[in-house]
Parts: structure tokens; C-alpha cells; sequence
């Protein structure tokens, strides 16, 4: 095969042409394909490459300055510095890409075990495979609910329906029919045989002959100007917002020292990079990495909780969310489906609505439900005596299925329809009892059924209504309008027992601020009996019919006071979820069908599980391996002690460390000479991020994770305009100190305040890092080493081989003395400008 492969003509010719046989590639055949044509990649996550994240790095306009400018002083001859500045600026970036980069793998790790797999034909048998290692030329089967892996023709199809919105906006799904020819649009969407890569099989089933994978492929080529990418959550907005303050910060005081260091006739080269070096002490440029590792750290917990993340940065919005949407079975029940009964419309039990419950289920080709397996379980229905000929597939709007049959030897053509009993009854007109007699259904026959119906939910039991219709011998179709003037045959009743843990996962919820809501497409009665036996008040109900009739503003209006959501069906799922939204909630949604798709969109959070289909899992961002609240809640606190972990950088970033590089600044002014050397300020901020590197792992206060935490970037502030001068303050102290014991020796001074301002600036995140008494919590013990250890070796630099290298003289023990004093007094006052800070009901 090669670029220019043709896969146009019939398929027998194609499939002639490849010599593909009915066993499928073999192993070998597949290796060499996939060393030609590569994986194919589109719809799986890539794996960020060494060279992007490394390039990501170094994009940073300020490295690459300091780098031009040491550049100019190695010209002018200053070789030392200029071999310094690479050694510190090369560690520095190399810490923090191994860090990322470490993470990044972590989590495609755990990503690729959440992956979607395709059903292939391989070596003579049928296996499931990653969809990645896909190849031209393999035979794969769909069947509803799948999203279609690669560009495929199709060999053979079955009512086939798909939903190609992704690749042509149309969002109605489109018949597909092998050995149809006809061409309506480009590629593979466009064509009546083929079915194109990311769109999703809505009904029906086929076997399909992969042809385009990865970039080839449709989606491939408008993949990267399709941006799978969501807008930014209001965290990293936050985040975002951040570093533009403190860039915006860089700039100004690079200006200024630039500015008064030419004023003063100093050398320009020297005063650019000390300028330069402070700008990078300023920006939090460790604050990507950080948040990546605290992120790939938190998902690893999590992983360990069996519940896998997909899309990163949906932890802090779990951290966030205060609002829970769940379905009902599989979260209030076990969603182990049992069918108990099968009842005519007198209540006697019938074996003839048993017999076309099966049939409709095993002919029936949609998704198929757990209510299909409970029956295809139940006495699994011998249906060798029928034909299918046609079926009206499954969705979610008329909540029913028709399947047109016929028995093999010939006879009398049969529609038989399943579905919800209330849609059922309203389009029969007549019912049949189990011995043959058939009734007209008037209005108290109705009224009887109804009430029939409504004691099987009060009884906690699931039904579906069957019935029938004979339809003329010439008939070969089946259509929407034949699903009228049904005989209606009786209900099938299924049991889903309920949860036992259920109650106390949602209390639990609860208590940690989240509360639960119920949104299902069964009913009310059913829902509430199981509400009722988990003991899990209902606070107020809607049905999906109220909502239909409400207004956008009066949904809004009743949401505060409604915790079911009952017969909603996909597009109200989502209404409801953007209403809450709308009200400022963040929201999650955990569901695992098709009809959930579209809600798990809208939400903050889509959470499905590992056995939902296609359609769920690729638009959630988390994939629960067990399907459990109680992981949810378990999450929920991993998401809060993230942001929590971030924020203690960003306000150790915007307090300390902004105070003592405005300080320097200051001292720039004052100082015939500079303050600090370039090299000493590139060391000491790279020293002080080495301290922080523990910090991804930290405990958090037990008071942060009560509540959801959302971003505060007033909270930032205020820290900032507090800490930030206090910080000058002591270096200011500290500056006249310096001064008064070693007034003219600019090495001596230099050493003294590169010492006391990394002590301060590191040690103070002890303070920083919990709300309460820096002894109560106990940091992880990571940090304490680093935090300590930098501080250690800062006091000891001086009087090193290093420290002679950077400029430094060892130091007379009066100074220590000094800062035995002033470094405990500068963390106290911290301490209680903190505590000051934290009784403000804003704080
Ligand atoms: N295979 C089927 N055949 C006929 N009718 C079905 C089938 N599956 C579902 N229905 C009807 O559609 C309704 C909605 O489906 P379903 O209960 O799966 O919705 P849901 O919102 O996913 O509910 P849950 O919250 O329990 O997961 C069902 O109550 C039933 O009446
Ligand atoms: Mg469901």
C-alpha cells in the first residue's frame, strides 16, 4: 500500500485488490502496516513529545535575554559569568522539564487504560484492541453507541445510523448502507458506504474495512484546527490572570532599575543583567510545572481509588464542584437487571409477552440496554423461527423500539414495539389478554392499565410495555408512522436492587458540601421507591413533561428546591445541567449511556465508568474503574487539596519572594554598587525553587478540604499587599545592618543579603503553607528536607570553593547572630499578620 492507495470502487474490489481475507490481518501483516502508516493517534491522547514540552521551556523570553545578554558579557570577556549563568539557567530548566515531563507520562499512562477499543478481526479471531493500533486493512464490527475509530468502508451494515457532526456540523443522524454507491459530500462522510473516523454509531450495527487512520484520515487532516480543546476553567483563568499580574509587575521593575542604573553612569551591561535576573526571581516560572505535578500527583491518587482522569485539569473542577447530577441506575442501584414478571393486561402472568419481548429483543440492533440483557437472560428466547425484515431503532425521544418480523416458513408479518408503557398505551387502541381475547382500550380500560402500571412502580419494579401489529404481507419496512393502532400485550417487570452504600456516599457528598441530584430517564414512581428504601430524602420532584412546559427562567426558579429529576430525557439532562450552571454552580455529571452524552458535555465534570459506551466515555473527563459515589467523594477532596497545594506557591510567589525582589530593586537606588550580582540573584531564585519542589506533595489543612475551594485571586492580593511589604521591610532592616558592618565591602554586603533574603523567602513557607499554627499541620517531609536543606546550604555557600566562585566572602559570626534574631521575628510577624489576615471574614 502506499499514500496513493485507492480505496474507491466496489468493495469486493477493494477488498480483492488488498487480498484481505475473511480472517482479517494477521499479526504480521498489522506490524508492517503500523510501521507505514504509524498509529493512529487522532482520537487517542497523544503523547506530548520531549522536543514540544523541552521547546515549551525555553520559549521563555527572559531565559533566552539573560542568555543573549551573558552572551554579550562572555564578548567583553567575562567568561566566568557568562559559563555561571548557563550552568544555573540549564539546571533550572532541566529540574523543571524532568518534573513535567515525568508527570505528563504518568498520566498518559494512566490514560491509555481508559482508552476506547475497537471489536477487530485479527489472526482468524475477533479481539478488542486499542483503538491506536488500529491499521489500514483491518475488519472492524460496530454497533450502537460506538464512535467509529478510523475512515472506513463498509463491507457489510444492518439499519445502520450515524452521527457525523463532528466532521459536518449536521447534527441528524445519516443512513449508511453497504454497497450503496451514492456520494453526497466529500470523503468518507459523504459517501452512503463509508463511515468517516470520530463520528458515532447511532443505531444499527456494521463490518467495516479500516482504510485511513491517524492524520490521513478526515478528522485527521482537520484535527488540528478543530481544537478538541475546552475553554480554560475558571482555575487556570485564575492562574492565567496570575502570571499576567506578575509579568506585568517584571516589566515595570526591570524598566525601573534599568532606568536608575543608567542615571547613574553604571556599566549597562552589568546593570541589564542584574535587571534581567531579577525578572526572572520574579516570574513564577516553576508555576506551569507545578501545577502539571500537583495535577499528574493528584491523578495518580486517584488512579489508586480505581478512578481514572482524562482531562487533567478536571480536578480542580472537582474540587470545585458543589452540584452532583447521577443517574439512577448504576449510582442509587446496582444496575444488575432482573426480569421478574411478565403480565397481560389482566394481571395474569402470559407467556406470549414474554415471547415477543424476546423477540424484539434479540432482533432489535441499537444500543442495547441492560433491559435487553435482562431479557435475552431470562429463558433465553428461541427466535429460530423467525425473520427479521426491518426495525425502528431505539432513541431516547420515543423511548420505544419496533422490530418487523416474519415467520420463516411465511405467514402473518408482525411490528412488535417495547418501551415505555405510558408512550405504549397512548398509541395502542386495543389490548389482548394471554388467552386471546381482545379489548377495545377505552377510557376505563386506560385508566385501569394506568393504574396497573403505576402499582408496579410503587412496588419498586421497573416495566416495559409490549404490543403488536400485524401489517400486510407485502410489507418489508418498518417507519416511525407504522407505530400506531398497537394491540397492546402487557408489561414486562424488572427488579435493580438498590444500592446498600448509596445513602451514605450522598450523605457523606453532603457533608462535604455537594449536593446530590437525581437524573433519570425511568420514572418517577419507580425512582422515588427506591429514594425511599435507600433513605435518601426527596426534597422536591420534576418530571422531564413539567419541564418541557417550563420556561428557562422559572427552571431556574425551581431548581433550589428539587433533587429528582425524573423521565428527563437527553436534551433535558443537559437543560437542567446548564441551568445550574447558570446559577453559578459548578456541576458534575455522572452518567454512562448514549442519552448521556450530551450532559456530560455541558458539565464542569462529566464523570462516566469503564463498561459505558463510546459516546459517554470519550466526552467525560474522569472514567470511574468501579462504579462508586464514594470514589466521586474521594475525588472531590484530591481536586481540593490541588488548588490548595497550587495557591501556597502562587501566595509564596506573590508575598515573599515579590517583597525581596522590590527590595533589591529599591537597594539598586540607594547602593552606589548593586545590591546582589546577576549570578547571585539567578542562584538564589533558583535555589529558593528547589525548596518548592516539594510542594506538590504537602499535606493540606483539614479546613481546606471541607468545603469546595474555588479560585481567589482577591485572596491572593490581599496576602500580596500585606506579606509583600512586610517582607521589605525586614530586607530593609537588614540593608542597614549590612551597611553598618560592612559599610564599603560590596563583596561582604553582597553575601550578607543573598544569605538573609533566602533564608526569609524559604523559610517562611513553613508559616505560609496552612492556615493554622505552623506546628499543628505537619509539612511532607519532602519539603521540610528541601526547605531546610537550601537553607542550610545557604548559610554555608559563603565560605565554600562555590561561593568564592559567585562572588562571595565568608562572613564574621556577628551576622549570624543577626539572623538568629531577625529571621524567627520576620517568620512571627508573618505569622500573625497571616492570622490578622485569615480572622477577616474575606480571608
Ligand atoms: N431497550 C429498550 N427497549 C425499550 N424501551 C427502553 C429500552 N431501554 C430503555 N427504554 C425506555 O427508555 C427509558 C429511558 O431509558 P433509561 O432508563 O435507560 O434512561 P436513563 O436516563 O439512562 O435512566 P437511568 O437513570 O436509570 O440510567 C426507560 O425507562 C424505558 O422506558
Ligand atoms: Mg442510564
Amino acid at each position: 500500500m502506499d499514500r496513493a492507495e485507492d480505496w474507491s470502487g466496489s468493495i469486493e474490489g477493494v477488498l480483492g485488490r488488498l487480498a484481505v481475507t475473511p480472517s482479517g490481518l494477521s499479526s504480521d501483516q498489522a506490524s508492517t502496516a503500523r510501521q507505514r502508516w504509524g498509529t493512529n493517534d487522532v482520537l487517542a491522547h497523544r503523547r506530548a513529545s520531549v522536543t514540544a514540552l523541552l521547546l515549551d521551556r525555553l520559549r521563555n523570553p527572559l531565559i533566552l535575554l539573560l542568555l543573549l545578554a551573558s552572551g554579550l558579557s562572555l564578548a567583553a570577556g567575562e567568561t566566568r559569568s557568562f559559563v555561571i549563568v548557563l550552568g544555573i539557567l540549564s539546571i533550572s530548566v532541566a529540574i523543571d522539564f524532568a518534573q513535567e515531563f515525568q508527570a505528563h507520562r504518568t498520566v498518559e499512562a494512566l490514560q491509555r487504560s481508559v482508552a476506547l477499543r475497537a471489536r477487530v478481526r485479527r489472526d482468524g479471531s475477533d479481539r478488542e484492541i486499542p483503538v491506536d493500533e488500529l491499521v489500514p486493512g483491518d475488519i472492524v464490527r460496530f454497533s450502537a453507541g460506538d464512535i467509529v475509530p478510523a475512515d472506513c468502508r463498509l463491507i457489510e451494515s444492518r439499519d445502520l445510523f450515524v452521527n457525523q457532526a463532528l466532521l459536518t456540523g449536521e447534527s441528524y443522524p445519516v443512513e449508511k448502507n453497504a454497497g450503496d454507491r451514492t456520494i453526497t459530500g466529500e470523503g468518507p462522510a459523504g459517501a452512503a458506504d463509508a463511515v468517516a473516523m470520530g463520528s458515532s454509531i447511532v443505531s444499527g450495527s456494521a463490518t467495516a474495512l479500516v482504510c485511513r487512520t491517524g492524520r490521513e484520515a478526515m478528522l485527521g487532516t482537520v484535527a488540528a484546527s478543530l481544537g478538541r480543546r475546552r475553554p480554560p476553567d475558571a482555575f487556570e483563568i485564575g492562574v492565567r490572570r496570575f502570571g499576567f499580574l506578575m509579568l506585568r509587575l517584571t516589566v515595570f521593575l526591570v524598566l525601573f532599575v534599568l532606568a536608575v542604573n543608567l542615571a547613574f553612569h553604571r556599566p549597562w551591561l552589568e546593570a541589564l543583567m542584574f535587571a534581567l535576573a531579577l525578572a526572572v526571581g520574579l516570574t513564577p516560572e516553576l508555576l506551569p510545572m507545578i501545577v502539571t505535578v500537583t495535577l499528574a500527583r493528584g491523578a495518580r491518587r486517584m488512579a489508586a481509588r480505581r478512578v481514572i482522569v482524562k482531562r487533567l485539569a478536571a480536578i480542580h473542577d472537582l474540587g470545585a464542584m458543589d452540584i452532583l447530577c447521577a443517574d439512577k441506575t448504576g449510582s442509587l442501584t446496582e444496575a444488575r437487571i432482573r426480569l421478574v414478571g411478565h403480565i397481560d393486561p389482566t394481571g395474569a402472568e402470559s407467556e406470549e409477552v414474554l415471547r415477543l419481548a424476546g423477540l424484539n429483543s434479540v432482533f432489535e440492533s441499537g444500543i442495547r440496554s441492560p433491559l435487553d440483557d435482562a431479557i435475552l437472560e431470562h429463558g433465553r428466547p428461541d427466535v429460530s423461527a423467525w425473520r427479521k425484515l426491518d426495525e425502528v431503532p431505539f432513541d431516547f425521544e420515543r423511548r420505544r423500539v419496533s422490530v418487523l418480523v416474519e415467520p420463516v416458513g411465511g405467514g402473518a408479518r408482525l411490528l412488535v414495539v417495547k418501551g415505555a408503557p405510558e408512550d405504549i398505551l397512548q398509541i395502542s387502541t386495543t389490548a389482548v389478554t394471554a388467552s386471546g381475547e381482545t379489548r377495545p382500550l377505552d377510557a376505563a380500560e386506560r385508566g385501569r392499565l394506568a393504574a396497573m402500571f403505576e402499582g408496579i412502580g410503587a412496588d419498586g419494579q421497573r416495566a416495559l410495555g409490549i404490543a403488536f401489529r400485524e401489517v400486510a404481507l407485502t410489507q418489508d419496512h418498518a417507519a416511525l408512522q407504522d407505530e400506531g393502532e398497537l394491540a397492546f400485550a402487557g408489561f414486562v417487570t424488572f427488579v435493580d436492587p438498590p444500592k446498600p452504600d448509596a445513602a451514605a456516599a450522598i450523605h457523606a457528598l453532603g457533608e462535604a458540601g455537594i449536593s446530590v441530584k437525581i437524573l433519570t430517564g425511568d420514572n418517577e414512581r419507580v425512582t422515588q421507591h427506591v429514594c425511599a428504601e435507600l433513605g435518601i430524602p426527596v426534597i422536591g420532584m420534576l418530571t422531564g413533561a413539567e419541564i418541557a412546559g417550563m420556561s428557562d427562567e422559572a427552571l431556574l426558579g425551581r431548581l433550589a428546591t428539587v433533587n429528582l429529576f425524573c423521565r428527563v430525557n437527553p436534551q433535558q439532562k443537559r437543560r437542567v445541567l446548564a441551568a445550574f450552571r447558570r446559577l453559578g454552580h459548578v456541576v458534575g455529571f455522572l452518567g454512562d449511556g448514549a442519552n448521556d452524552a450530551s450532559a456530560l458535555h455541558e458539565a464542569d465534570v462529566g464523570i462516566s465508568v469503564q463498561t459505558a459506551t463510546d459516546v459517554a466515555k470519550e466526552a467525560a473527563d474522569l472514567v470511574l474503574l468501579d462504579r462508586d459515589l464514594s470514589v466521586i467523594h474521594a475525588g472531590a477532596l484530591e481536586g481540593r487539596r490541588t488548588v490548595a497545594n497550587v495557591t501556597k506557591y502562587i501566595l509564596m510567589g506573590s508575598s515573599s519572594n515579590l517583597g525581596n525582589m522590590a527590595s533589591m530593586a529599591g537597594a539598586a537606588f540607594l547602593l552606589p554598587f548593586l545590591p546582589m550580582l546577576p549570578v547571585q540573584v539567578l542562584l538564589n531564585n533558583l535555589l529558593y525553587d528547589l525548596s518548592e519542589l516539594g510542594l506538590p506533595f504537602d499535606r493540606v489543612d483539614p479546613e481546606a478540604l471541607r468545603r469546595p475551594v474555588r479560585w481567589d485571586l482577591a485572596r491572593v492580593v490581599r496576602f500580596m499587599l500585606v506579606l509583600g511589604p512586610i517582607s521589605s521591610l525586614f530586607d530593609f532592616l537588614t540593608f542597614g545592618v549590612l551597611l553598618a558592618l560592612f559599610s564599603g565591602d560590596e563583596a561582604a554586603f553582597q553575601t550578607g543579603w543573598f544569605v538573609e533574603s533566602l533564608l526569609t523567602q524559604v523559610l517562611v513557607i513553613f508559616v505560609i503553607r496552612t492556615r493554622g499554627a505552623p506546628w499543628a499541620n505537619r509539612p511532607h517531609p519532602l519539603l521540610s528536607a528541601l526547605s531546610l536543606g537550601v537553607a542550610g546550604l545557604a548559610t554555608l555557600l559563603p565560605f565554600t570553593g562555590l561561593g568564592a566562585i559567585l562572588g562571595m566572602t565568608p562572613l564574621p559570626s556577628v551576622f549570624y547572630l543577626f539572623l538568629a534574631v531577625v529571621v524567627p521575628a520576620y517568620l512571627g510577624i508573618v505569622e500573625i499578620a497571616k492570622r490578622l489576615l485569615l480572622r477577616d471574614p474575606a480571608g
